[in-house]
């Protein structure tokens, strides 16, 4: 039994293009409709899914009857703005049929390092889940160009996973799992049920892709699983073709290679946050909003607030200080200076009539805070 992928609230499924194109002969789209009816059953158990999908390079060069994979950026763009279209239309048509929704997201390297748009990113698709939507997400190629490209899926997933704080990256591969040595050159190379992400030994096991399809191969997979695992989650690298993989997952079966974190997801969150030693400004909070921070777990919303000093922008690092000028907490703030001068004092029902709009009701988020 595995407790850690059984007892998981969030999962981050990722699928490889080798696996959904039946290695590059279009989108299979049976065996597409076997894993959403599996991720339905596991939506309908009360775990959130969120798709990381390829394939669009690889759909798109069989809609454009390309054999070979393009080498030129524009080629390549243009692959994956064509099969982008099918991959999306295959997943909604499958998934409706279970009655649930889809929403297409595409983002880019940048969209998740810059700290704006990062929590934009980060509200939207905790909103598409709070409204039981399944977001399906791929990497925006259009816009991008090597030097900013994710390249692979699978970094994408780890850092998708850190996102949304999933509990649990699955990576459907060709696969089994991560064995001793790449299956395709070495016959007597054995699987790893389980391992500490951060195991060095495993490096030496892990190949690149030996497919027409894929990308990174296991080395990325490794990689994403360390990235997974700075956000306290584990992963699973697994064959995406075994039967009912993802029902099996989930009763706990031993299947693939798990790959687990050294801290937990709290421990790991705080660490996170706490490497931002950058801060931007100051947040002057009132009694009431003090103790509610030490004694843990409460947000900071805006009506405990009684000054802001300095000129930082949403999603940067402030300080949160009492009256007195003591040092409390630590957060990312939710509203940049000037538009948290004009909400502070005030209940966050009464955000929207004062700036026209709102990004979160709290001017901290709890998840996003760590005491000092
Ligand atoms: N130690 C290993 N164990 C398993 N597979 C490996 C290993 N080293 C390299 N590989 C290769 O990684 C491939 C899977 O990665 P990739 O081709 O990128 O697929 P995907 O599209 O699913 O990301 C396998 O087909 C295999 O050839
Ligand atoms: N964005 C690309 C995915 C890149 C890629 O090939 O990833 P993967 O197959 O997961 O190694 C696509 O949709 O084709």
């Amino acid at each position: 039994m595995r407790d850690k992928v059984t007892a998981a609230r969030r999962w981050v499924i990722k699928i490889g293009s080798a696996l959904l194109t039946g290695d590059g002969r279009g989108l299979d789209r049976q065996a597409m409709a076997v894993w959403v009816q599996q991720m339905a059953a596991l939506r309908e158990s009360g775990v959130d899914v969120v798709l990381v999908s390829s394939g669009a390079v690889a759909a798109g060069m069989t809609r454009l009857g390309w054999s070979e994979r393009p080498k030129s950026i524009h080629q390549l763009q243009a692959a994956a703005a064509v099969g982008q279209m099918d991959l999306v239309q295959a997943w909604e048509s499958s998934f409706e049929e279970f009655g649930l929704t889809t929403a297409q997201v595409l983002v880019t390297h940048d969209d998740l390092s810059d700290r704006k748009r990062y929590l934009n990113a980060r509200s939207t698709l905790r909103g598409l889940l709070d409204l039981g939507v399944i977001p399906v997400i791929n990497e925006n190629d259009t816009v991008v160009t090597d030097e900013i490209r994710f390249g692979d899926n699978d970094t994408l997933g780890a850092l998708v996973t850190n996102l949304v704080e999933a509990d649990l990256l699955v990576i459907l591969t060709d696969r089994d799992g991560l064995y001793t040595a790449d299956p395709r050159s070495n016959p007597e190379a054995e699987l790893i049920s389980q391992a500490m992400a951060d195991d060095p030994t495993l490096d030496a096991m892990a190949g690149g892709s030996a497919g027409a399809l894929g990308r990174g191969g296991m080395q990325t997979k490794l990689r994403a699983s360390r990235l997974a695992a700075r956000s306290g989650a584990s992963t699973i690298i697994v064959g995406g073709r075994i039967k009912q993989v993802v029902a099996r997952l989930k009763a706990g079966e031993q299947l693939g290679t798990l790959l687990l974190p050294e801290k937990g997801m709290l421990a790991a969150r705080k660490q996170w946050l706490a490497g931002h030693l950058q801060t931007r400004g100051r947040l002057v909070l009132d009694e009431g909003a003090v103790r509610a921070l030490e004694g843990g777990c409460s947000s900071l919303l805006p009506v405990g607030v009684k000054a802001v000093e300095g000129n930082f922008r949403r999603g940067e690092m402030v300080v949160c200080a009492g009256l007195d000028g003591r040092e409390v907490a630590r957060g990312l703030v939710n509203y940049g200076a000037q538009e948290a001068m004009r909400i502070i004092g005030r209940s966050s029902e009464e955000i929207v009539s004062v700036l026209g709009y709102v990004d979160e009701p709290e001017l901290v988020h709890r998840d996003n805070l760590v005491l000092v």
